[in-house]
């Protein structure tokens, strides 16, 4: 467990700040999949500084012109989910034999959907612990038996994005059906996009999208800046009396789903204007909020949503968080023991997740736990425009995604200290 911090914000809560955000992880860790698939064809630009896309790379370099044969190699993820699953898939189809694991937490987060999609695509996958969880024994005796595969859509999109980026290296390509409902479906459509520009075509039809065999082009792959780290400046903007916070670089058409959190901001009050190179948010009056919000499409916003909502005192619900029980930790549970520091309730109905705010009280000091989540840390730091020291315990965490939160609070007026 690393050290704590205490955050927090003295004086007048009027931000103006300039945040240049890392690249987004989801897009990185794509871009180097892709990339590597191409044999260095495709080269990428604006990689994120995210520890789950320094941890990918590092694996890839690591791995690159291995041989066949030889003795396992252990290629260990850490927290990184989407390195987890995209490396299933790619080292099930490269040279060599690989012990893939993670840190515990990985080793809690269910990939059978995957494995099995892979062995009947002719993969040699075992299980090195408990059925259906990594660790994973990879062996290089891949030889395909059929195109077409079925997944269920429900528990994770990263499994589909997966099977998609190695469809083009597959002899026969690849027919995947997707059985009943798709979860965080932007992600989905940012693989496909990518592999686009890749030169890669696919066909979507109905709930089978067909990738034939085909080859990369030749072309560089520029990574926008994080939209899931940009929500945690919608949440401060949407706390503060007054913020006006520019985010260079970031696209009105994103390939990122969470771009749609200045959609989800406006009723909280935070307008978001498209400028030549960015985004620049103000803060304004909120006006009515819908009373309940889909986050199906984008969970990785629902921590930063939901602790926002919560300290201003909305009573809203939520549905579409099916799957945060099994990201960085259990996410439901995290934020309701959290919450609770400040007075709120998260109640669980079904499929429903509603806001009790009725006690909201902010404390003068509160320690808030983190979970080995950097999206706890990132959601709960804004807190300290109310509450005078956040303790945050582990506050490292967030170098997951995004490691310079800490010293871009720092510019915009917050102190940050390591206790
Ligand atoms: O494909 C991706 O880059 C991601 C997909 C989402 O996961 P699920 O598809 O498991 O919801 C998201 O939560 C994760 O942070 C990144
Ligand atoms: C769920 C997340 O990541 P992953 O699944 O890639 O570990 C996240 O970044 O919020």
């Amino acid at each position: 467990m690393g050290k704590d911090a205490i955050v927090s914000f003295k004086g007048i809560k009027d931000i103006n700040a300039e945040i240049a955000l890392t690249g987004s992880k989801s897009e990185s860790n794509r871009a180097l999949i892709i990339s590597a698939l191409s044999d260095n064809l495709v080269k990428v630009n604006n990689l994120s500084d995210a520890v789950d896309t320094v941890t990918l790379n590092n694996i890839l370099n690591t791995i690159s012109g291995h041989t066949e044969g030889g003795d396992y190699i252990t290629v260990d993820v850490g927290h990184a989910g989407t390195a987890m699953r995209f490396l299933t898939a790619y080292l099930s189809i490269a040279k060599g034999l690989f012990h893939l694991t993670g840190s515990g937490r990985m080793k809690e987060r269910p990939i059978k959907l995957l494995v099995e999609a892979l062995q009947k695509l002719g993969a040699a996958i075992s299980y090195a612990e408990q059925e259906g969880y990594p660790p994973l024994n990879i062996n290089d005796n891949f030889k395909q038996i059929t195109r077409n595969i079925k997944i269920q859509g429900n528990i994770s999109s990263q499994y589909l994005s997966a099977l998609l980026m190695i469809a083009p290296a597959l002899p026969q390509g690849l027919s995947l059906e997707i059985e009943g409902e798709l979860t965080s479906r932007p992600y989905l459509e940012m693989t496909l996009s990518m592999l686009e520009e890749a030169g890669i075509k696919h066909n979507w039809a109905g709930n089978t999208i067909h990738i034939d065999h085909q080859s990369f082009k030749e072309c560089n792959l520029t990574v926008e800046p994080d939209w899931s780290a940009a929500s945690y400046w919608y949440s401060i903007a949407a706390l503060a009396d007054q913020a006006s916070i520019t985010l260079p670089n970031l696209k009105e058409e994103s390939l990122q789903g969470d771009s749609e959190i200045s959609e989800i901001m406006i009723p909280f009050g935070v307008r978001t204007s498209y400028i030549p190179n960015g985004i620049a948010l103000k803060s304004g009056t909120s006006v009515a909020i819908k009373e309940v919000l889909n986050l199906k499409d984008c969970p990785d916003l629902a921590q930063t949503i939901i602790v926002c909502a919560a300290a201003k005192g909305l009573n809203l619900s939520f549905t579409g968080l099916e799957t945060l029980k099994i990201k960085e930790t259990n996410r439901v549970l995290a934020l309701q023991q959290e919450l609770a520091k400040i007075g709120v309730l998260l109640i669980e109905g079904n499929e429903v997740y509603t806001l009790d705010c009725e006690n909201l009280n902010f404390p003068q000091k509160v320690k808030f736990q983190t979970y080995d989540d950097h999206r706890m840390a990132m959601a709960f730091a804004p807190l300290s425009l109310f509450i005078d020291e956040v303790e945050m315990e582990d506050y490292q965490v967030v170098e997951k995604s995004y490691p310079d939160f800490w010293k871009d609070l720092e510019k915009a007026g917050f102190t940050v200290r390591e206790v």
